[in-house]
């Protein structure tokens, strides 16, 4: 066991207990069994996961990570680098769409960057300084294994930090012009499926661009073909954001706390978290199904259920702060409704 990476040690398991008091709970309340779809299930999920009847949902902590990507160099954003450290300094000064939601909700927000090209030298942004973002993976490895080990333990460590302070679900978020080239290669490494069904235009590529992107894919899989775990797939086609996304996942479910997982690139950090450690997986919830192609194959290859399907694109922690409220109402719903004895209306006939 202790010669185990950290990332294999086990993960918290579920409350069985628990799990099954908010079943017997759910069956009692005053509607028709079932009838609050999703939400039940979500409720049910959460009192598994906080070891209580009635979850919760009063601590939320939100953490972005940022890092740039040299695969850029290909021409596969429409936005320019620069955008990652300046969104750095929009999450901080309050005009981000996260920074939005965080404040609307009362979550914490705090943002950490791993290495983009510049640093951000920014009162307020962690710096981690793993490397001036990764080396472009047509040409080599993202990563060296120096550098994904460290970017994974800041995820680990956040996760831990969190735990300490009574943090009961988590929601990462990333920043990373370039990230959804990243995203795609590990899906299409990860999953075996065709190049052409999770290739889309991330930030707004004009199909010159998407072609772009899809021929510095093909060639980066070329490059890499082999054999490979998920975590050789991270640290040659990930991100310095990615691979510590995916350190907070495995961290948050060590450590027992909720993940809400975001968008296309969230998800393909996700899945590779759930390859390392599958007890992960018992932690995860999954705020939506978004725009971009690749998301909704690595949403069904980890069998989730997403809660909303708006079409967003944004990244940055933003679907799942947008349906946190509706985790929220689940628990409400769940532990403040009356059950048929208590308001004395008839149960289902026979
Ligand atoms: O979360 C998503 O599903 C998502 C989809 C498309 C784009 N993004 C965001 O846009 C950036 C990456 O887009 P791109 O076109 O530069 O690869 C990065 O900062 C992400 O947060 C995010
Ligand atoms: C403006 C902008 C904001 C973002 N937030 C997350 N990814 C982003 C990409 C861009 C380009």
């Amino acid at each position: 066991m202790t010669d185990l990476p950290w990332w294999q040690q086990p993960c918290r398991p579920l409350d069985a207990t628990a799990e099954a008091a908010a079943c017997a709970r759910q069956a009692q309340l005053t509607k028709p069994a079932g009838s609050l779809g999703l939400l039940e299930t979500l409720a049910v999920r959460l009192a598994a996961q906080q070891g209580r009847e009635k979850p919760q949902l009063d601590n939320v902590w939100i953490a972005i990570f940022a890092g740039d990507h040299g695969v850029v160099a290909e021409g596969v954003s429409a936005y320019p680098q620069a955008v990652t450290v300046q969104m750095l300094q929009n999450f901080l000064a309050g005009g981000a769409a996260i920074s939005v939601l965080a404040r609307q909700q009362n979550a914490h927000l705090e943002v950490h960057n791993l290495g983009t090209v510049a640093p951000a030298n920014l009162p307020g942004v962690a710096e981690h300084g793993v490397a001036a973002g990764t080396a472009n993976f047509i040409q080599g490895p993202a990563m060296t294994t120096a550098q994904c080990d460290a970017a994974l333990a800041v995820g680990r460590d956040v996760a831990v930090r969190a735990a300490a302070e009574g943090c009961q679900l988590l929601i990462g978020g990333e920043m990373g012009i370039g990230n959804t080239t990243a995203a795609s290669a590990l899906a299409c490494a990860l999953l075996g499926v065709q190049l052409e069904q999770l290739v889309g235009a991330g930030t707004g590529l004009d199909s010159d661009g998407v072609r772009r992107k899809r021929d510095a894919i093909q060639r980066a899989l070329a490059l890499h073909a082999g054999e490979r775990d998920a975590y050789d797939w991270l640290q040659r086609l990930g991100g310095l954001e990615i691979a510590a996304l995916v350190g907070a996942y495995l961290g948050c479910a060590q450590q027992g706390i909720t993940v809400l997982v975001d968008g296309v690139i969230c998800t393909a950090a996700a899945l590779i978290a759930v390859r390392l450690n599958p007890g992960v997986a018992d932690w995860l919830l999954f705020a939506h199904s978004g725009a971009e192609p690749g998301h909704a194959p690595l949403l069904a290859a980890l069998d989730a259920q997403p809660i909303l399907q708006l079409g967003m694109r944004l990244g940055e922690g933003s679907g799942a702060g947008v349906a946190l409220p509706l985790l929220r109402l689940a628990c409400a719903l769940h532990g403040e409704m009356a059950t048929f004895a208590e308001a004395a209306v008839a149960g289902k006939l026979a």
